[in-house]
């Protein structure tokens, strides 16, 4: 089933933008047209000069270096460009920032997770790989899908920023840098309270708390799927929670550390969640909401829906144990 960014509706171009798409209903091959929509929609195409083959082009080999692992696919490379898609329309993003750093935010959206293997940095450290032995420990995976991006872009049939000087080239290179590293959650804290502290004196027209917000926005983008109607987000949380099993498998069977809330004899998925969406989550789309009030209503609301949900599973879970043990 082919289809071309001519064959896409006006109405899936407008559903495009919200953060309830879902991804489940669409093929590779048209998720691949929609993501040159969203390029074509925010006029990349015609402000930076991307000529249609190479942006194909590009998106076939950020396709190709997407590895088939249970979450850390292309599906979450699109649903995190996807939010990030809607979250600029949202806030209207267009009208407060340049162009040039909507195309940063996208572009690292699409790339954040290139070449992901399905386990996370503390395993890479902890089983001295390639990579973690490559960055010295230091957010292995995030510097590793920022390379494979550039890597990627090195090549002219592949570089979608081919028309644009060197200046605007340096900008999106170290703009890109910033946002995929900036997805390395032990970093969490550390770029939330940048946020929250510019937050009272924040101030479009100041490069370092535009920096912030690129950064803010590409993290809400990444672990967003509670924040998504629940028949979209809970096949993603089986999924994730499919990964973290065979991670924490892999530990076991060679003697690594192995970490809580992966382990499958420990975790259960209501329990993962209503600690992750009350402590993690909520703080962070809070802290985003109080820039743009707008965003309590299309990204708090859902995910305060999807705190009540694991909330009361968990307690039903809880009661159906005290009925066993009794
Ligand atoms: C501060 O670093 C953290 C904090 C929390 C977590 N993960 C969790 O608490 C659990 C497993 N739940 C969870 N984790 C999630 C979700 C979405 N992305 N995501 C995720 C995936 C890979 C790595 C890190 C995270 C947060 C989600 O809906 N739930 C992982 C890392
Ligand atoms: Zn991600």
């Amino acid at each position: 089933l082919q289809m071309s960014t001519l064959e896409v509706s006006e109405e899936v171009r407008q559903y495009l933008k919200t953060p309830t798409f879902d991804n489940w209903q669409w093929e590779d091959a048209e998720i691949m047209v929609l993501l040159q929509v969203m390029y074509s929609d925010l006029d990349f195409i015609a402000t930076f000069n991307i000529e249609p083959e190479v942006l194909q082009q590009f998106l076939y080999e950020v396709y190709k270096r997407y590895n088939n692992i249970p979450f850390h696919n292309f599906k979450h490379c699109f649903c995190v460009t996807q939010m990030m898609y809607g979250l600029i329309w949202l806030t209207d993003l267009k009208s407060k920032i340049d162009s040039i750093d909507l195309l940063i935010m996208l572009t690292s959206a699409v790339c954040h997770d290139l070449d992901h293997t399905g386990y996370n940095n503390a395993y890479q450290i902890n089983a001295r790989t390639e990579l973690a032995l490559r960055y010295n420990d230091i957010s292995p995976l995030e510097n590793h899908h920022c390379a494979v991006a550039f890597e990627i872009l090195e090549k002219n049939e592949n570089n979608i920023f081919r028309n644009l000087t060197s200046e605007q080239y340096k900008r999106i290179r170290e703009g890109i840098i910033k946002c995929i590293l900036a997805t390395d959650m032990t970093r969490h804290n550390e770029i939330l309270n940048r946020f929250k502290s510019i937050l009272p004196v924040f101030d479009f027209g100041n490069k370092d708390h535009r920096d912030v917000l690129m950064m803010i926005t590409i993290k809400v983008s990444d672990i967003s799927n509670e924040a998504r109607p629940m028949d979209v987000a809970e096949p993603w949380l089986d999924c994730l929670l499919q990964e973290f099993y065979n991670q924490s498998d892999m530990e076991k069977l060679e003697g690594l550390p192995v970490t809580p809330f992966m382990d499958r004899e420990k975790v259960t998925k209501p329990s993962s969640q209503t600690g992750f969406i009350g402590f993690v989550l909520l703080p962070l789309f809070i802290e985003l909401a109080n820039l743009f009030p707008c965003l309590e209503q299309h990204i708090i609301d859902p995910v305060k829906k999807a705190l009540a949900y694991y909330t009361e599973m968990e307690k039903a879970l809880e009661k159906e144990k005290l009925n066993r043990a009794q």
